[in-house]
């Protein structure tokens, strides 16, 4: 039986175990769960995933991170129920578009887009834990398009939680708002906030950080800053890895990058033993981490609204857990950083853990002008459609392939997500599937706010029923 239990980036925090870092979602000190230890996965362990299915390797990939918390069997089940919601039966299938160019196509859930595929087992295990315990939950999640579609489809009438989604009003694409504000269960609440994702990110972690509200209404979280999230994202580095020969095989990887989660996760993966060569960020305009890469500072701007909108983010909450394992664990460096941030923006990573990031990351930024150019190119070439996240991948992913060695590109979103950028890149208007036809038609309800705590918090305080 493993036993994994996580402890908090900021070491400020009790150490917990899986359940209850589960619930927890952000630390109490402000801080990041990560496993005390990392499993480890051997070369003959890797070897043995070849052929499997995606919840085979699920299973055996995930379970040791449970810590002997949730029954084998049960969380068996909750994988095949959480897989069986995908449309297509490799769940994350690959397609080579070039002699060795994959993209990983994560899109095949119920909300298109890649977070389908760690919210519908988290809300299974949030449920499972509940339910267990006899308790409630108020979650709360910031989005910046996707993670809201996703989090309400997976949350939507269950009996244990109330969900609440702070997206910023006007500047996610009417696809995602409409997934977020047509849903009719009465355990969910989309709201539009006056400002941008990091205001939205910023109100989430500062009600996280208020404990008295905290406890009160029950918080959970379905961001990433939940460790269940990262880990179910490491699962698809294994199988497309795997697939292309691994671990006999170096695989790189390059990821649309916004929180840092996805790529978080295929760093994970490394150090559970996937033989991974380059992890490479791909970022858009709002290029906070390509520019932490070149110079070492980590300085925010302005977020400047893109055709790619899910990754318009300046503060990119994994970011820490890289940091925290980079400094060797040392989680009074994580404080300090995170401190100067808060105060002053920015903060200088310390040449060691530069050096040591600089070693498994590579990173670049796409334009729009080059996202519109890929996404056209791809199409005139392969005959396939990429969704203007992915194409920032693309582009980027280009600088850095090698005759040799495979390059997976992460497809995060499915293009009829963003029809306008796709239309305008190449002409074609990607249709929805048919489960969503009638989407555009749905009525919407959602509460707007402004960007302050209080007025969140009165809201959310309001509609939680975390006593009943
Ligand atoms: C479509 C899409 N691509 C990429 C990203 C970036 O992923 P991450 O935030 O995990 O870096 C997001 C959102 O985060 C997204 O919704
Ligand atoms: N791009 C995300 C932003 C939130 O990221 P998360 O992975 O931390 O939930 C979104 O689409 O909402």
């Amino acid at each position: 039986m493993s036993n994994v239990e996580y402890i908090s980036t900021r070491g400020e925090a009790p150490s917990l175990g899986f359940c209850d870092a589960l619930l927890a979602g952000l630390a109490r000190d402000g801080g990041l769960y990560v496993p005390r230890e990392w499993p480890q996965m051997s070369k003959k362990a890797i070897r043995g995933l070849r052929g499997k299915s995606y919840q085979d390797v699920a299973y055996e990939v995930l379970l040791p991170f449970t810590n002997g918390e949730i029954e084998p069997a049960t969380f068996r089940a909750m994988i095949d129920e959480a897989y069986a919601t995908f449309k297509h039966p490799a769940v994350a299938p690959l397609v080579q578009t070039g002699p060795n160019s994959f993209v990983l196509e994560l899109f095949h859930g119920t909300t298109l887009a890649f977070k389908d595929v760690a919210m519908q087992l988290l809300a299974r295990l949030m449920d499972h834990v509940l339910e267990k315990r006899g308790e409630r939950a108020t979650i709360v999640g910031a989005t910046s398009g996707d993670t809201g579609g996703a989090a309400i489809d997976a949350f939507a009438g269950r009996a244990r939680t109330d969900i609440f989604i702070l997206f910023p009003h006007g500047k996610v694409s009417p696809v995602q708002q409409r997934q977020m504000t047509s849903c009719t269960e009465d355990n969910v609440h989309a709201i539009a906030v006056e400002g941008n994702f990091d205001d939205c990110q910023n109100l989430v972690k500062a009600m996280f950080n208020d404990v008295a509200f905290r406890d009160r209404v029950k918080l959970s979280g379905v961001n990433s800053i939940n460790w269940a999230r990262i880990m179910a994202q490491v699962v698809y580095y294994f199988t497309s890895a795997v697939a292309l020969g691994a671990p006999d095989r170096k695989i790189s990887f390059t990821v649309p990058t916004g929180n840092f989660g996805d790529i978080f996760a295929g760093y994970v993966a490394k150090k559970m033993g996937l033989p991974i060569d380059k992890l490479v960020i791909a970022t858009n305009d709002n290029d906070i981490l390509s520019r932490t890469m070149k110079t070492g500072r980590y300085e925010m701007k302005g977020v400047m609204a893109t055709t790619s909108p899910s990754m318009d983010i300046q503060i990119s909450s994994n970011f820490e857990r890289l940091l925290f394992e980079s400094y060797g664990r040392d989680a009074a460096s994580i404080r300090s950083a995170m401190e100067g941030l808060k105060q002053s923006g920015s903060f200088e990573i310390q040449p060691e853990a530069l050096k040591a990031i600089r070693r498994e990351f590579r990173a670049g930024r796409a334009t729009q002008k080059e996202v519109a150019k890929t996404i056209k190119a791809v199409l005139a070439d392969t005959g396939y459609l990429l969704d203007p996240h992915t194409a920032v991948g693309v582009h980027v992913a280009k600088k850095f392939e090698k005759p040799q060695s495979p390059m997976v590109v992460l497809a995060t979103a499915h293009p009829a997500k963003f029809p306008a950028a796709v239309k305008s890149a190449c002409g074609i208007d990607p249709a929805l599937p048919t489960w969503l036809a009638d989407l555009m038609d749905r009525e919407e309800r959602f509460e707007i706010l402004p960007a302050d705590l209080k007025a969140v918090e009165s809201f959310v305080g309001t509609h939680a029923r975390a006593d009943s």
